[in-house]
């Protein structure tokens, strides 16, 4: 696939990254993903797990959603972010996952359900997780209900917006004094905390509570 320059400089060139991708890139991309495999293709049916701004805003159409949690990961807000909650040359920071052995981190599985709605949510979220966000796609179990493949997206250390860890009081302040075109770094975190402490008040997240503080 033609790789889209992000070569990003300036918010114009954010805006003009935002292009809807074909259905054929569309499904470049879903098979580039690392060892994925376009599920249930006899069923039509595909799970998305969000444990960042998608529980909160997930901007797709789905059948159903399901609260639960993806084993050997936790949460961190290491990934930059200059499209939605920074601009170019002053980050926000927005969540991805780190495989860590003990994690455990609680979000929202979204049920797609049929090809119109898989292909509409994935042309979504490959623009705006993946063109815009440098995320990728990865494969886990997901432990609802029942136990899931799910399809999620994240952010690798090598990727361009990649921050990495930090002290605490450093992610803080970046979040504090971040703000980018869809608002600021603020709203961001304390939508995700909201959600998930009315959702999933079992899931305690030591590193969302320790930046809460
Ligand atoms: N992939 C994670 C994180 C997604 C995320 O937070 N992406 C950001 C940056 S691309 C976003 O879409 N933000 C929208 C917003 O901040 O309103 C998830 O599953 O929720």
């Amino acid at each position: 696939m033609n790789s889209i320059d992000l070569d990003i400089t300036s918010e114009n060139q954010v805006r003009n990254v935002e292009k809807q991708l074909t259905s054929n890139e569309i499904s470049e991309w879903l098979h580039q993903g690392s060892g994925f495999k376009w599920s249930c293709p006899e069923t039509q049916s595909l799970l998305v797990f969000g444990y960042g701004s998608l529980v909160w805003l997930p901007k797709f159409a789905f059948h159903n959603r399901e609260v639960g949690y993806v084993h050997g990961f936790v949460r961190r807000f290491w990934q930059g972010n200059i499209s939605h909650r920074g601009v170019p040359g002053s980050p926000g920071r927005v969540v991805t996952l780190v495989p860590d052995d003990k994690g455990v981190t609680w979000g929202v599985t979204f049920h797609l359900k049929g090809k119109k709605q898989i292909e509409a949510a994935l042309r979504h979220l490959v623009t705006r997780e993946m063109i815009n966000g440098g995320y990728e796609m990865r494969t886990a179990k997901f432990y609802g209900h029942r136990t899931y493949d799910i399809l999620t997206f994240v952010a690798m250390p090598d990727n361009a917006h990649y921050l990495g860890p930090a002290p605490v009081e450093t992610v803080a302040a970046t979040i504090v004094n971040s703000r980018g075109r869809s608002g600021h770094n603020l709203e961001y975190i304390f939508n995700l905390i909201d959600t998930l402490r009315r959702e999933a008040p079992q899931g305690v997240d030591n590193h969302l509570t320790s930046l809460e503080e």
